[in-house]
C-alpha cells in the first residue's frame, strides 16, 4: 500500500484545502510563495575565499584549459608505447628525468624512457606513462614487463575543462564543490547576489530568555535561537532580532520600522484566532496584502504569508515545532526564491513504515521520523512518532525529517510506502 504514488517537489500532493476556513493546501501555499517572491537584484563581487553559501549572480567560465598541458598521472616512466612491439620484456634506456613544475622537459626518442613524476609535463615523443611499480629498474634502464596502451596514465590538455566552458551556472548556492570548480577554472573572484536581509520578531509575553539567572524554570524562548540557526543555514542574513510587544499598536510600530530595512520579516506567534493574536491586525493596519492565511497541515496550520509593499512577511505559529516545520516547508523555499537560487533537486523519497500508522482524517500531517536503514531489498525504513505535538521539541534532535501523511489517510500497515522529507540543516 502506498500513501502517495508520486514524489512531489515540495508540497504534500494531497491537495487538501479548507475553502470554508480559508486554508490552502501545502502545494498551493508554496505556489503562492514562488509566484510572489522576486529575487534580490543587486550583486557584488567577492573573493572565492568568502563566497561559500552565496548565490552566484553570473556563470563562472574557465579562463584557460585544465589541465593546461599533457602531464603524468603517476610516478613512473614516460615512453612511446609504439616501441613495445612483439613479446616483452622490453629494455628501455632512461635518458632524462622530469619533475612537476619543471620547464624545458625535452623529448624522448622511440625506445627510450624518461623518469617522470605525477603532474610533470609529458616530454615530446612520449604518449604513455608506465607506473614505477610495473617496471624493474636496472642501471640506466628499465625493464617493462607488460604492454601499455597509448595515453595510459596521461592527463590530456583540457580534459577537465577548456577555456570558455561554464563550470558553475548562475543561481548555484556555492558549496566547497563549486568553489573547487571555480578555482580550477582560474577564477579568483565571483559575482554573487547580495544576501537577503531578514528580521525576526518573536512574540509572546509568557516566554523567558534562557540564561536569565533570576529564572530557573518557565516557558523558555525556543523560537529565537531555533530560527536564528535555521535562518543562518539557508544563507540569508539575519540583521534584526526583536521581541514583539503584545499589543496591536506596539506591533504596528515595530513591524513598520522593520519593514524599512529588510527584505523579509519572519514573525512567530500571535497569528491564530484569539483576541491576543495581534500580528495580523497590526500588519493589516500597515497595508499588508495577504497571499495565504493558514494551510491545511499539522503542525503549522496558522502559517501565513503576505507582502507589505516590497517586503515579504512570513508568519510562523508560536508553537516551536509548528514554527520549525513551517520554516522547513515554506521559509526555506521563500529564502531560496528571494536569494535567486535555482531549485535544488528534490530530496524527497519513498520510505517504508516500520510499523502500522494511524492518522486522524483531516489535515495533511508532517510527522517527525527517524531513518532506520535499508532492508534486504534496498528499501529505506523509517521509525516515526505516534502523534504530532506542536509544542514539543524534545524529539527534534533525533528526527531526520518528516513523513507526509495525506489528509485522507487513516490507517497504513507496516511496510507501506510514504514520502519522507529530510530536514535541511
Ligand atoms: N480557537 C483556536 N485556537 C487555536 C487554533 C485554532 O485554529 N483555533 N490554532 C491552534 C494552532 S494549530 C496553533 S499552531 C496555535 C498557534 O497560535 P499562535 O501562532 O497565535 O501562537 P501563540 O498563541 O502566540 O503561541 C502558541 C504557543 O506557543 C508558545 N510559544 C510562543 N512563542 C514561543 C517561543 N518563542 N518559545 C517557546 N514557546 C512559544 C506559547 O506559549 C503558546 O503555548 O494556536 C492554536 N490555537
Ligand atoms: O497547526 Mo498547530 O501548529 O498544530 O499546533
Amino acid at each position: 500500500m502506498t500513501a502517495l504514488t508520486r514524489i512531489v517537489e515540495q508540497g504534500c500532493g494531497c491537495g487538501a484545502a479548507d475553502e470554508l476556513g480559508g486554508l490552502v493546501s501545502i502545494d498551493e501555499a508554496i505556489a503562492r510563495i514562488v509566484r510572489n517572491a522576486v529575487e534580490v537584484a543587486e550583486t557584488e563581487i567577492l573573493s572565492l575565499a568568502s563566497a561559500r553559501g552565496r548565490v552566484l549572480g553570473e556563470p563562472v567560465c574557465a579562463i584557460s584549459a585544465a589541465p593546461p598541458f599533457d602531464n603524468a598521472a603517476m610516478d613512473g616512466y614516460a615512453i612511446n608505447s609504439a616501441c613495445l612491439t612483439g613479446n616483452g620484456p622490453w629494455i628501455l634506456p632512461v635518458t632524462n628525468r622530469i619533475a612537476a613544475g619543471q620547464k624545458n622537459v625535452g623529448s624522448v626518442r622511440l625506445g627510450n624512457a624518461a623518469q617522470i613524476f605525477t603532474g610533470a609535463p609529458m616530454p615530446e615523443g612520449a604518449d604513455a606513462v608506465v607506473m614505477q611499480e610495473n617496471v624493474q629498474r636496472t642501471e640506466g634502464a628499465i625493464v617493462v614487463l607488460q604492454k601499455v596502451r597509448s595515453s595510459s596514465h596521461v592527463r590530456r590538455t583540457g580534459e577537465d575543462m577548456v577555456a570558455g566552458d561554464v563550470v558553475v551556472s548562475a543561481g548555484r548556492r556555492l558549496t566547497a564543490r563549486d568553489i573547487a570548480a571555480c578555482a580550477a577554472a582560474g577564477s579568483a573572484a565571483v559575482r554573487v547576489r547580495r544576501r537577503v536581509r531578514v528580521a525576526l520578531l518573536v512574540t509572546g509575553d509568557e516566554v523567558s530568555t534562557t540564561g536569565d539567572s533570576r529564572k530557573t524554570s518557565g516557558i523558555w524562548d525556543v523560537n529565537t535561537p531555533m530560527l536564528r540557526a535555521a535562518i543562518e543555514t539557508t544563507g540569508i542574513e539575519l540583521v534584526r532580532v526583536e521581541t514583539g510587544e503584545d499589543n496591536r499598536a506596539g506591533l504596528r510600530r515595530q513591524l513598520g520600522e522593520l519593514a524599512k530595512s529588510v527584505d523579509l520579516i519572519v514573525t512567530t506567534g500571535g497569528i491564530s484566532v484569539g483576541e491576543e493574536d495581534h500580528v495580523k491586525p497590526a500588519l493589516t493596519d500597515l497595508g499588508l496584502l495577504m497571499a495565504f492565511t493558514g494551510v491545511v497541515m499539522k503542525p503549522g496550520k496558522p502559517v501565513s504569508y503576505g507582502k507589505l509593499g516590497a517586503v515579504h512577511w512570513l508568519g510562523l505559529p508560536g508553537n516551536p515545532l509548528s514554527a520549525f516545520i513551517a520554516w522547513q516547508m515554506f521559509g526555506t523555499v521563500l529564502s531560496r526564491c528571494l536569494s535567486g537560487g535555482t531549485a535544488p533537486h528534490s530530496r524527497r523519497r519513498h520510505v517504508v513504515l516500520s510499523r502500522p500508522l494511524r492518522h486522524k482524517f483531516g489535515r495533511c500531517e508532517l510527522r517527525l521520523a527517524e531513518l532506520s536503514g535499508f532492508d534486504g531489498m534496498g528499501r529505506e525504513g523509517v521509525h516515526f512518532d505516534d502523534a504530532t505535538h506542536s509544542g514539543r521539541v524534545a524529539r527534534l534532535p533525533i528526527a531526520d525529517g518528516v513523513i507526509l501523511i495525506p489528509s485522507e489517510v487513516e490507517n497504513l500497515p507496516e511496510g507501506a510506502l510514504v514520502e519522507f522529507q529530510p530536514f535541511c540543516d
